[in-house]
């Protein structure tokens, strides 16, 4: 059943501030978003089946401990470009991840001016075969109208399908989730916060600008 887990750990909200604040930088942007991509990584493994395990250690003494099976059935894919930084940060917990890419642009030219659709331009997609123990996780810090999402998720969920499918992001918008939760209603939702308005140009509001373009320096 689909789901929306806001992650307001103080330090994730602190880092979210930094990325908003038109001041920061590029480097400090991206280094941002890497760091919240780690975050992201442990809020997700909250959610996951732990099984005890008992080890021995050099002592000759057993210990009592956790595993985490899921680990061993991560794929995650990156939606280019924004997403790269938030993946970099994700990988530092889900290190065994199978990994994949789609390149997926809004195409503002066509957009009509207060349009919430966009045509979505897929020019590449990369995906390993999924099973139906792997727990699926699209990266892309922005979720605004949610067309890429959708489009992205039409695409990779051809490869197979999840145990799960979450969907990390940094800003979302409640349009955005309740449009991709109509159609994939299995879909969860990890996000750092939920803005309240998109514009005329379909940017979220108050938001954090263009992530891709403040990641990578310019269009
Ligand atoms: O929910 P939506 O309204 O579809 O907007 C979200 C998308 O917009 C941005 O991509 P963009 O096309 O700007 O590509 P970029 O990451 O290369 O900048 C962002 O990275 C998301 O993929
Ligand atoms: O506000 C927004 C909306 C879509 N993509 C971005 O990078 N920023
Ligand atoms: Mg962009």
């Amino acid at each position: 059943m689909g789901k929306v887990v806001v992650i307001d750990h103080p330090l994730a909200q602190a880092i979210l501030t930094t990325l908003r604040d038109r001041n920061t930088k590029q480097i400090e942007f991206r280094k941002g978003l890497v760091r919240l991509g780690r975050l992201m990584g442990y809020e997700i493994v909250k959610s996951m089946d732990i099984e005890t395990v008992e080890v021995e250690t050099p002592l000759g003494v057993k210990a009592k401990g956790v595993r985490i099976r899921d680990l061993d059935h991560i794929v995650i894919i990156q939606v280019l470009r924004a997403a790269m930084p938030l993946v970099e940060g994700l990988v530092k917990i889900f290190a065994n991840a199978r990994m994949g890419v789609v390149s997926a642009r809004r195409v503002e030219e066509s957009h009509v001016p207060g349009s919430l659709d966009f045509d979505i331009e897929i020019t590449y997609v990369k995906v390993p075969r999924i099973f139906d123990d792997d727990i699926l996780i699209i990266a892309d810090p922005m979720l605004a109208t949610g067309s890429t999402i959708i489009s992205v998720l039409r695409q990779v969920l051809k490869y197979g399908a999840p145990k799960r499918t979450i969907i990390a992001s940094v800003i979302a918008t409640k349009y955005g989730i309740d449009r991709v939760l109509r159609e994939y209603s299995f879909a969860e939702i990890y996000t750092v916060a939920i803005d309240p308005e998109i514009n005329e140009k379909g940017y979220i509001v108050p938001g954090l600008g263009d992530a891709g373009d403040r990641a990578f320096g310019g269009p």
